[in-house]
């Protein structure tokens, strides 16, 4: 069903890249269902090969897609392309420039590629926004990287699509600037520009993004809050040693996620709260155990990815007789 209020849409989406001579076809998208909210800031992680660019070069019409929908502000990509085209601006990952063309020049030559007429371009207050008005006669070529991305954001933005989507923004781009950069992208969005950006780093989109999305393999691993996504990753397991010989979990320790690990071994696994360790240590000093040790290994994105990717069959696994 078609959300009204739905940036952008995106239903059962796969991607099959043709297979090379005598090879196999590399399936890139294996059924993506995603529903990016207007007026977010949402982020798309994923590890590398996971499906992020094959997704945003879809949604800029660079890629055809085997089959499934994709709405973007309502429009369809198949049926009304045009609308769809106009309704978004991609920031791309690859620093591709024109090197004789100053930033004024490229400015001006993708408003007419989108047909903006001339008493509606925005030049000089796009090239102002990204502090680049002092170098709009410049070669783009004398251009640092932080400066070229920074071209590449207000290029996108010459039709002023309501969707802002930034392909690994800050790759190669230092802290100030990428600082400056978030700053532009914050300030787009306080303007009513619903902002998706794809990244590898989980600090990235905890710093901007209200929603993420996980990916990998081309599926989708998760879609919810920040706030949620990041509660997970507060999860700690304390491992404990003691000098009893267990058979089974003590019982007051049960009132945790906890598992045998060896005769003298627990694990208990911690939500984020404060003092569970302490908690944790007094229950078991009740239950008359002598702790000898205690470590603990903090969650981390990657095994939030590890639990997400567990929880899931691999692509075409077979279903046992138990899954049926
Ligand atoms: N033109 C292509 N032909 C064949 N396979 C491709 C092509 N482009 C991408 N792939 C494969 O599709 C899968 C998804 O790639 P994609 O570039 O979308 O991932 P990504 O998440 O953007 O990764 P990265 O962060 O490294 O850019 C990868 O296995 C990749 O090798």
């Amino acid at each position: 069903m078609a959300q009204q209020d739905a940036a952008i849409e995106i239903r059962n989406l796969v991607k099959r890249y043709a297979p090379p001579k005598g090879g196999e076809a590399k399936v890139a998208l294996d059924g993506i269902d995603l529903t990016i909210p207007r007026g977010s800031i949402f982020g798309l992680l994923g590890p590398n090969g996971a499906g992020k660019s094959t997704t945003i070069n879809i949604l800029a019409g660079l890629v055809n897609k085997t089959s499934g929908g994709v709405r973007i502000w309502g429009f369809d990509i198949d049926r009304n392309p045009r609308n769809a085209r106009a309704s978004i601006g991609i920031v791309p990952q690859e620093l591709v420039f024109d090197a004789f063309f100053t930033p004024a020049e490229m400015m001006e030559v993708q408003a007419g590629l989108y047909g903006v007429p001339k008493a509606d371009r925005r030049t000089e207050e796009l090239l102002k926004a990204v502090r680049l008005w002092d170098k709009r006669d410049a070669y783009s070529r004398t251009l640092s990287g932080g400066m070229k991305r920074r071209l590449l954001v207000a290029k996108a933005m010459v039709h002023n699509p309501p969707v802002l989507v930034l392909d690994e923004p800050t790759a190669g781009v230092d802290i100030e600037l990428r600082q400056q950069l978030w700053d532009y992208v914050r300030e787009l969005h306080a303007r009513g520009t619903t902002i998706v950006l794809t990244t590898h780093y989980l600090e990235e989109a905890e710093e901007l993004c209200d929603t993420i999305a996980i990916i990998n393999h081309g599926r989708v691993l998760c879609c919810e809050p920040t706030q949620d996504l990041l509660a997970r990753i507060d999860e700690k397991t304390l491992t404990i040693d003691v000098a009893e010989t267990l058979d089974t979990v003590p019982d007051p320790v049960k009132a945790w996620s906890a598992s045998l690990e060896g005769p003298h071994r627990l694990a208990v696994r911690l939500g984020g709260g404060q003092g569970e360790t302490g908690r944790v240590l007094a229950a078991l000093a009740a239950a008359g155990l002598t702790v000898q040790d205690i470590s603990t290994d903090e969650t981390d994105l990657e095994d939030v990815f590890l639990q997400l990717t567990r929880a899931e069959p691999a692509a075409g696994a077979v279903p046992t007789p138990a899954d049926a």
